[in-house]
């Protein structure tokens, strides 16, 4: 593991591209049964925990706009502290520090993967022994994306996200993204009567074998029109694709330099990275690479 001498552990919480995003229909409780495949980028928020001497939870920096208990990493690590207490009886608390690196609101999944991150550390440095389907179980109460993150392959996804079958074969392309500056909000797009919601249900080999869409675009780029400006315009360059409900656009390519001549040619005013896709979550990577 990461470890530092003072005692912290530093473990990143990568970001997820959604290759592509089918609606396939809508459960009864208003959640949407999806198809999906997910692979991680190595673009990640930077984690670190130190257990402490008392019972407390503390998270530093803040979040700008999210309130303490209702961060993601806080409310994975309650969720957690509640399971070890019945286990244990006593559990040390945590220091947390927190380097937001992802867009909020950006369809990168930055908060589900800093759950996922806090999920999987917490549960090594408390000594929980908790299976990944334990964990992406607490996960998905937090957040459809969660489980994905907390499993560290990446997949193709059914259900509401948490159905996952891994796709260790898919492509490793460096892709450039594209980070629209406004904040999309997740339940009003599902919630959109424009959103269509019958797209055929296909299996595992034909969503590895054909390009599919994603179903969020239309609606999002009409919603937000900054998101169709970028996707017209990237398009312009390579095809470019929404990540789950945005904002954030993306297009592959085969090199970095490739990527970053793309990148290198948007107006000054677009916000973008290069990043590599990656079929293991770095923060798998971290905290499971053999000693
Ligand atoms: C679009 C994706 O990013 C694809 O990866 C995810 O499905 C969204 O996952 P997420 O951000 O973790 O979303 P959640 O926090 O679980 O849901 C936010 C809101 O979106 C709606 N929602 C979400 C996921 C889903 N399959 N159907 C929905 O209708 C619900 O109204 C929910 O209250
Ligand atoms: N640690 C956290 N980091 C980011 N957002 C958080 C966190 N904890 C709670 N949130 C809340 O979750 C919301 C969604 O954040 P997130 O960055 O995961 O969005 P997203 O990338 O669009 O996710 P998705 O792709 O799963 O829809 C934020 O607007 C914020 O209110």
């Amino acid at each position: 593991m990461a470890d530092d001498p003072s005692g912290w552990l530093h473990v990143p919480a990568p970001a997820k591209l959604n290759l592509f995003l089918h609606i396939t229909g809508q459960r009864d409780d208003g959640y949407h049964n999806l198809q999906t495949l997910f692979q991680f980028i190595d673009r990640c928020d930077e984690l670190s925990f130190r257990l402490r001497d008392d019972d407390q939870l503390t998270l530093e920096p803040q979040v700008d706009g999210v309130a303490f208990e209702d961060n993601l990493i806080i409310r994975a690590a309650r969720a957690l502290q509640q399971i070890g207490l019945q286990q244990h009886g006593n559990l040390p608390g945590a220091d947390i520090r927190l380097k937001k690196i992802l867009p909020m609101g950006g369809g990168l999944g930055g908060g589900s993967s800093d759950a996922a991150t806090t999920l999987l550390t917490l549960n090594a440095l408390w000594q929980l022994q908790l299976s990944f389907n334990e964990l992406a179980d607490i996960g998905l109460r937090l957040g459809a994306d969660v489980p994905v993150f907390v499993r560290g392959q990446a997949a193709f996804a059914e259900g509401v996200g948490e159905q996952l079958t891994p796709t260790p074969q898919l492509d490793e392309p460096w892709y450039l993204v594209v980070v629209p500056q406004v904040h999309v909000n997740t339940g009003k797009i599902f919630s959109n009567k424009c959103l269509t919601r019958d797209t055929e249900i296909i299996n595992i080999r034909t969503a590895l074998r054909r390009e599919g869409n994603n179903d969020c675009q239309a609606v999002v780029s009409t919603l937000y029109p900054e998101v169709g400006k970028a996707l017209n315009l990237l398009n312009n360059f390579s095809h470019a694709k929404l990540t789950g409900t945005g904002a954030c656009i993306f297009s592959s390519f085969g090199s970095e330099a490739e990527a970053i001549r793309v990148s290198d040619q948007l107006p000054a005013e677009y916000v973008s990275f290069v990043a590599k896709g990656v079929n293991t979550s770095p923060a798998h990577k971290i905290l499971f690479r053999p000693s």
